[in-house]
């Protein structure tokens, strides 16, 4: 086929020539130039989400995209971060440290900002999502536990959470440790009965932990670091965690056993549980009851864990004989606290993140957590949205790429675009389902169809409840195909059920739209439109013809484009058999006129045509 009339390369270093594509129906000569990856998380490019009574709009003027940050970019941090963190945000934006803010302060300083940095005790409420009106993209937690965040609100105005997961971990190791010790022995209260003049030797006598039993209630990254130290102090460790993996524990020598098992058997708990509605107060007055008499109980987890009232008791009874807090239901607790006031009680102000070490770790960590999310970039530490680790995103950038253009072009094969409700993505792969995680690719197939017929902005925290609540039924299969188990996804099949189709070649024998798509050299190729195989590069625009298969098609068409200085960049067609049907995928680089639009129909042999925006 002589199509090289109509192609030209756009960087000529980058010819290729698909040589390897061998498959009789399709003939093609394709040029590929570079492109760069979409940023996953580039909601707001060029465009604003506004709220107004719970209604999501999108305003063009507030912009911070990808290539704007920097002075426009600006960054509320609420609580004390580490100097190193802060360096790092104020290279790229407009840094503003206000702390102590009240709830009505920090929702009035948020509207003009678009990423917030907070540690535990910044309450991030829905009110702060409302308020924060689509600008604010990002909420960095500095430090792990993030129940101070509401994560549902944040979902649903497109905002994503981040935390910094790993920078405390030994920090709060070491405080449990500490609290641990502290306890058994009785430092704290030594050293307030010495300050106040008192020499009470035989009153503080403690207790040993050698040879003793310890539960580590949550065997995370703190929990097993605890359960490591402690077993350096000689005690006998056992774990109770639903979702540890039993080689972690064996690994450290630690039984993983029943929540009751740890607490009926063990001489000390150390709690490092998240806060969730399933740990809220597991530690109650039918929980003590069940606490071998006289159990110790350190807590640098979450106040809530705990019913704090259940606890008091559970210390007048003696069935607990000492506890060491160092978090609180609130916090500062009450000056008045039974609990804080207790005098089997060993309290820190929620002191477990603070080393300068881990404060600094801490403060880079979510620096450039919240400095990637808000350039586009997907994060590794996303709380809200998959959490993919960074080999795997970087395995999977241009099959995302891929993915949403995909979305993009199915959606506009639709005759008036709307009425969509079930869209079934179809993955091959030479990997096993188990090996392949699609919750990215699933995100941006989503966006790809929903953003071009709605205002709504979607991106990869809000994809899947924008979908339901749109009554967009996504599902998925993944097929094991004979391909290159080096690469995560062969193909990605988009198809779209039970609407009409402005083009009816893109219809599939089965019925749905069917568009399909390959990665090639790193770029996003559409390889078939219905049942017709084609190959162009997924970039500009696109023109689909189903013609006649004859000789001087392609030169008609781009004859047609040529006058109106319309530049093509790719070409490719498909054919069912020789001079019988074909489709001819064009790439353009401009949006081509009515004028060259109404002509292309004009041509006899052309029987359907369609122009796509990608
Ligand atoms: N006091 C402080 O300053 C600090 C407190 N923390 C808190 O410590 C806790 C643990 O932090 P990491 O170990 O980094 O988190 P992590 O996520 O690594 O570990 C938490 C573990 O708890 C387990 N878990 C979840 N539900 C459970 C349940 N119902 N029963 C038992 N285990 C359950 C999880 O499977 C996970 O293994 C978090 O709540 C965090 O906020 C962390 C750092 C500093
Ligand atoms: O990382 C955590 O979960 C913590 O509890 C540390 O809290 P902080 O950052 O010190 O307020």
């Amino acid at each position: 086929m002589a199509s090289s009339a109509y192609t030209k390369p756009i960087f000529p270093s980058a010819l290729s020539v698909s040589s390897g594509e061998t498959k009789s129906k399709l003939c093609h000569v394709s040029f590929r130039k570079r492109i760069s990856p979409t940023p996953i998380f580039q909601a707001q490019r060029e465009r604003s989400l506004v709220v107004k009574n719970g209604v999501k709009t999108v305003e063009p003027t507030r912009t911070c995209a990808s290539e704007d940050v920097g002075e426009k970019v600006k960054i509320l941090v609420s609580e004390k971060l580490g100097e190193a963190g802060l360096r790092v945000l104020r290279e790229l934006g407009h840094v503003e440290c206000a702390y102590e803010l009240s709830p009505e302060e920090l929702c009035k300083k948020i509207s003009a900002c678009d990423a917030l940095i907070v540690r535990s005790g910044t309450k991030v409420t829905r009110e702060v999502f409302e308020a924060g009106k689509g600008r604010l993209k990002v909420v960095g937690r500095a430090g792990v536990g993030i129940d101070n965040v509401d994560l549902q609100a944040a979902t649903e105005f497109g905002c994503l959470v981040v935390n910094a997961p790993t920078a405390n971990t030994i920090a709060a190791a070491e405080h449990g440790i500490a609290l641990l010790a502290a306890m058994a022995r009785n430092v704290a209260q030594a050293d307030a009965s010495i300050k106040a003049g008192k020499w009470q030797r035989s009153k503080y006598v403690g207790v040993s932990m050698v040879g003793k039993t310890l539960a580590v209630m949550g065997f995370g990254k703190v929990g097993s670091e605890v359960a490591r130290r402690a077993k350096g102090l000689g005690m006998h460790v056992i774990a109770h965690d639903p979702y540890a993996p039993a080689d972690r524990a064996r690994a450290i020598g630690v039984d993983l056993v029943s929540f009751d098992q740890a607490i009926s058997t063990a001489d000390f708990i150390s709690l490092h549980m998240p806060l969730t509605p399933t740990t809220n107060k597991v530690f109650n007055d039918n929980t003590f009851a069940k606490m071998k008499k006289g159990v110790r109980i350190v807590n640098v987890a979450r106040g809530g864990v705990i019913d704090e009232d259940a606890l008091v008791r559970a210390l007048d009874s003696g069935i607990v004989a000492q506890a060491a807090l160092d978090v609180f239901t609130e916090e500062p607790p009450s000056k008045d606290s039974k609990l804080v006031l207790h005098e089997n009680v060993t309290v820190t102000p929620h002191l477990g993140a603070s080393t300068k070490e881990a404060q600094e770790g801490v403060a880079i960590e979510i620096a450039e957590a919240v400095l990637g999310a808000l350039k586009g970039e997907l994060s590794a530490t996303a709380v809200n949205a998959p959490m993919v680790a960074p080999e795997v995103l970087s395995e999977l950038a241009p099959y995302v790429v891929l993915a949403e253009k995909l979305g993009r072009l199915a959606v506009q094969l639709v005759s008036g675009g709307s009425g969509i409700k079930s869209v079934k993505i179809l993955y091959r792969s030479a990997r096993g389902p188990d090996d392949l995680d699609t919750r990215l690719l699933r995100a941006m197939v989503t966006k790809g169809i929903i953003e071009p017929i709605s205002n709504t902005i979607v991106n990869l925290v809000n994809a899947d409840f924008i979908a339901k609540q749109k009554g967009l039924r996504i599902s998925e299969e993944k097929v094991v195909v004979d391909s290159s188990p080096e690469l995560p996804v062969d193909s990605i099949q988009v198809q779209i059920s039970n609407v009409e189709s402005k083009f009816a070649s893109a219809v599939a024998e089965s019925g749905p739209i069917s568009i399909e798509g390959k990665v090639k050299f790193g770029e996003p190729h559409l390889t078939c439109v219905g049942s017709f195989d084609v190959d162009v590069s997924l970039e500009g625009n696109l023109i689909l013809c189903r013609q006649v298969d004859q000789p001087g098609m392609i030169g008609r068409v781009g004859n047609i484009l040529g006058e109106q200085n319309v530049n093509v960049s790719f070409m490719s067609v498909g054919r069912t058999s020789r001079r019988k049907k074909a489709i001819m995928a064009i790439g353009v680089d401009e949006e081509p006129n009515k004028e060259a639009l109404d002509n292309i129909g004009d041509v006899p042999a052309i029987e359907e045509f369609v122009f796509l925006k990608l």
